[in-house]
C-alpha cells in the first residue's frame, strides 16, 4: 500500500504541489488506453465490475487501517452509490474507502500499478508488434483492465478523492488521450467520487435498470451495500442493488456454479471457471467456514510473481481482515479462496495474526483438507487405468500447478509423502496408466525391473533434450524406466526426499555402474582397438577432463561426459543462473568404441596423424549433447569449420581420384 503523504490541514507539501498541473500517462498506460478506447469489445459492461470492485477494495483497505487507528473509522453507513443522470450524461460511482493523495492519484491512475495489467500491456505489446489486433479485444475481457475500463464508456472521466486522515480532496481528469491533470478539488468527507461523462453510443448504462442488472450479474457478493441513487417522479431515491450476502456463509446447496464461478473470478481476479470447488464448514476447537477454489487455468503472470505466499484471503466475521495471513503453504500458493472465523477479534492485529495458535490452527486444518482433495482427485483420474472424465483434468490441472506443488516435495516434510502419492511424472515409458506418458511414482515403482532397486531420473532443461540424451542410451537400451524432469525444482527435491516406497532417487548422470546390474543387449559391431586413441586423446585434453575412458553404455552417441562426484550439468546451470559461483568441474569423457567416428579416429591414430583437433572437437560436441553452453562458441565454429573443410577436401580428392 502507498504511503499516505497527506498534509496537516490547509498545508501542501512540495511533491503534492509538484504533482498538480497536467502529465502524460506513462507509456504502457498510453498503449493500453489506445486499445481500451478503440475495442469493439461486446462486454462493455465490465467497466462497472472493476469500479464497483475498485471502491469495495478501498474500502476493505480503510476498514482494516481503522482497526488500529480510530481516526479513521467508515461512516455508519459506508457504501458504494451509483448516480446515473440522463441529462447530464453522466454515472457517478462514489465510495466511502481509503481514497488517494494526489501521488497516488499520479501513480495509480497514470502508470500501470497492477500486475495483471501489466502483464496485459506487455502481452499488447507483442501482439502489437505481430499486428494481431483483431484479437486484442478479447484480450480485454481475459485479462480486465481495472480503473481504465472506464475509457471504454466514457471520453471524459473525472476522479476526485479525499485521503482519509487528509482534509485536503484532489481531482484527476482525463480525456484518456495522452494526458491526465491533476489540481486541488473539494469533498466533505473522505473516499472517491469517479464521474464518467459518457460516449454518445454507451448511455445505456444510464438506464437504472441496465445498471442494476450489470451490479446483480457481477458484483451481487460485494460485501458493501452497492446502492443505486435515481430519481422517482422528481425525488431522489435510493435503493439497494446487491444481496451483500457472504457467499461462503450460505448453504452449499443454495449457491449455483455460476454463482461460485464469479466470486471464484472477483477474489482471484483471474477469468476461468474453477477445476475444483471446496466448501465447507469446521466445527471443533477452532470453527472456521472455507470457501477454496483450485484454478483451472495458469495466471499467465504466475511464474513472474516475487511473492510465494498464498494470497487466500482472511476474514474475521465476514469482515475482511487481510490476504496475507499464509493459510496455505507455498506449495499451494495458486489456490484461491477466503476463511472466515469466528474465533480471532475483529481487530487483530498483524503481530497477533503470527503468533496466535487460532491461525496455526486453521491453516493445518485447510491445508490438510487441500491435501486431501488432491490425493481424492489424483486417485479418481487413475481410475479405470486412466480413462476416465476427470483423467484429462487433472492431467490439465497437472500441467498448469504440477512444479509449484513439486516445491512441497522439497521443503513440506509434513505433506511430502502425500505429495507423493498424487504427483505425476514424465517418463521414457509410455505407462500402463493410460496418462500419456506420464507416471506416478507407484507405477514406477510397479514397473521396476528384477534386481533394480533404485528410481531413475534425468533433469534437464526440456523434454526433447532429454529423450535424445547420451546419458539414456545405456539405460534404454536395457529397458530400464527413467523420469524425466524438466522443472527448476528437480534438481532439488529427489536428494531431499531421498526415496520413495524404500527406493533410492538416483540421479542416472551419477548411476552408469548400476548398468551392470541388468543385461545389455549384445552390441553391434567391431570396438575398434584404443591403444594409441586414449593416450592421444588424454593428451590433447589434459586439464579439461579428468580422465577418458571407453564405455559400452552407448549405443548412438559417440561420447557421454560423466560427472561422478560432482553435480549433472542440469544442476550446474541451474547453480549458474541463479548466481552462484560454480567451479568448473572436470568430468570424466566416455567414448563409445564402436562409432563410426571413434573407429575412423583409432584408424587416424594408428597411422601416426595428430588428433589434437579432432580431440577437442569431440568434448565440445559431449557438451553440446547434453545442451550446455560451450565456454568458446567462436572457438568451436573455427575448428568446426576446419575439420568440416578438411572432410569436403578429402572426399572431393578421392572423388576425384576415382
Ligand atoms: N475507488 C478507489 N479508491 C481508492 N483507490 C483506488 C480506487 N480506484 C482505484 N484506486 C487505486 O488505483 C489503483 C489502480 O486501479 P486498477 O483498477 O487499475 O488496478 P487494481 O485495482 O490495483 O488491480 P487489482 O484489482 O488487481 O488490485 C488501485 O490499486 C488503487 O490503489
Amino acid at each position: 500500500m502507498a504511503q499516505d503523504n497527506a498534509p496537516a490541514p490547509g498545508a501542501e507539501t512540495s511533491t503534492q504541489a509538484a504533482t498538480k498541473g497536467t502529465h502524460a500517462f506513462s507509456a504502457e498506460v498510453g498503449r493500453l488506453l489506445d486499445l481500451v478506447v478503440h475495442s469493439l469489445y461486446s462486454d462493455r459492461e465490465i467497466f462497472l465490475r472493476e469500479l464497483v470492485a475498485n471502491a469495495a477494495d478501498a474500502m476493505d483497505k480503510r476498514r482494516f487501517e481503522s482497526l488500529t487507528d480510530k481516526a479513521l473509522a467508515l461512516p455508519a453507513k459506508a457504501a458504494i452509490t451509483l448516480t446515473p443522470d440522463e441529462k447530464a450524461k453522466t454515472l457517478t460511482i462514489a465510495d466511502d474507502g481509503l481514497g488517494m493523495s494526489a501521488e497516488e492519484l499520479a501513480s495509480h491512475l497514470g502508470t500501470i500499478a497492477r500486475s495483471g495489467t501489466r502483464a496485459f500491456s506487455a502481452k499488447l505489446a507483442d501482439d502489437q508488434k505481430g499486428n494481431a489486433t483483431a484479437d486484442s479485444p478479447n484480450l480485454v475481457g481475459q485479462f480486465g483492465v481495472g480503473f481504465y475500463a472506464a475509457f471504454m464508456v466514457a471520453d471524459r472521466v473525472e476522479v476526485v478523492s479525499r485521503r482519509t486522515g487528509s482534509e485536503q480532496a484532489f481531482s484527476w481528469t482525463s480525456d484518456g488521450k495522452g494526458t491526465y491533470s491533476i489540481a486541488p478539488a473539494k469533498r466533505s468527507q473522505p473516499g472517491t467520487t469517479i464521474t464518467l461523462h459518457m460516449k454518445a453510443d454507451a448511455t445505456d448504462f444510464l438506464n437504472p435498470a441496465r445498471v442494476g442488472d450489470i451490479v446483480k450479474k457481477w458484483a451481487d457478493h460485494i460485501s458493501w451495500p452497492v446502492e443505486l441513487v435515481e430519481d422517482v417522479d422528481g425525488k431522489r431515491q435510493t435503493r439497494p442493488l446487491n444481496e451483500g450476502t457472504a457467499l461462503w456463509a450460505r448453504p452449499k446447496e443454495d449457491v449455483t456454479p455460476e454463482e461460485y464461478a464469479e466470486f471464484y473470478r472477483h477474489i482471484s481476479k483471474q477469468f476461468d471457471t474453477p477445476y475444483d470447488i471446496l466448501h465447507w464448514q469446521a466445527e471443533g476447537t477452532t470453527a472456521f467456514t472455507a470457501l477454496l477454489f483450485l484454478p483451472s487455468m495458469r495466471p499467465f503472470d504466475f511464474l513472474d510473481r516475487q511473492s510465494r505466499e498464498s494470497q487466500s484471503q482472511l476474514y474475521v466475521r465476514r469482515m475482511f481482515i487481510t490476504a496475507d495471513a499464509q493459510l496455505l503453504p507455498a506449495w499451494l500458493r495458486f489456490v484461491q479462496g477466503v476463511v472466515d472465523t469466528d474465533d480471532l477479534p475483529l481487530n487483530v492485529s498483524r503481530e497477533m495474526l503470527q503468533a496466535t495458535p487460532v491461525l496455526a490452527r486453521i491453516r493445518k486444518a485447510v491445508t490438510r483438507r487441500v491435501v486431501n482433495e488432491l490425493k481424492k482427485l489424483g486417485r479418481n483420474a487413475l481410475a479405470n487405468g486412466g480413462k476416465n472424465e476427470g483423467a484429462e483434468a487433472w492431467l490439465e490441472f497437472w500441467e498448469n500447478f504440477g512444479l509449484v506443488i513439486k516445491e512441497g516435495l522439497w521443503e513440506d516434510a509434513l505433506h511430502r509423502a502425500d505429495i507423493a502419492e498424487f504427483a505425476l511424472f514424465r517418463s521414457t515409458h509410455s505407462t500402463s496408466e493410460g496418462l500419456e506418458g506420464w507416471t506416478t511414482l507407484a507405477g514406477y515403482v510397479q514397473r521396476m525391473k528384477s534386481g533394480q532397486d533404485a528410481i531413475y531420473y534425468l533433469v534437464g532443461d526440456n523434454q526433447d533434450a532429454l529423450r535424445a540424451s547420451p546419458q539414456l542410451e545405456g539405460f534404454k537400451a536395457r529397458g530400464v524406466e527413467v523420469l524425466l524432469l524438466t522443472d527448476p525444482v528437480d534438481s532439488f527435491w529427489p536428494e531431499r526426499m531421498g526415496s520413495y516406497d524404500s527406493k533410492p532417487f538416483r540421479s542416472i548422470a551419477h548411476a552408469h555402474a548400476d548398468l551392470e546390474r541388468f543385461e545389455a543387449p549384445k552390441p553391434t559391431g567391431d570396438a575398434a582397438p584404443l591403444g594409441k586413441l586414449l593416450p592421444a586423446l588424454t593428451k590433447a585434453l589434459c586439464g579439461k577432463v579428468s580422465a577418458i575412458r571407453d564405455t559400452d553404455r552407448l549405443t548412438d552417441s559417440a561420447v557421454v561426459l560423466n560427472h561422478e562426484g560432482t553435480p549433472d550439468l542440469a544442476m550446474q546451470r541451474l547453480l549458474r543462473r541463479s548466481g552462484q559461483n560454480v567451479h568448473a568441474t572436470s568430468p570424466v569423457l566416455e567414448i563409445n568404441p564402436r562409432h563410426p567416428l571413434i573407429q575412423a579416429l583409432a584408424k587416424k591414430v594408428e597411422s601416426g596423424a595428430d588428433v589434437d583437433d579432432y580431440a577437442k572437437a569431440l568434448l565440445d560436441l559431449a557438451y553440446v549433447q547434453e545442451g550446455d553452453p560451450l565456454p568458446d562458441p567462436a572457438g568451436f565454429a573455427r575448428l568446426l569449420t576446419a575439420l568440416l573443410a578438411q572432410g569436403i577436401d578429402n572426399t572431393a580428392g578421392k572423388n576425384t581420384a576415382g
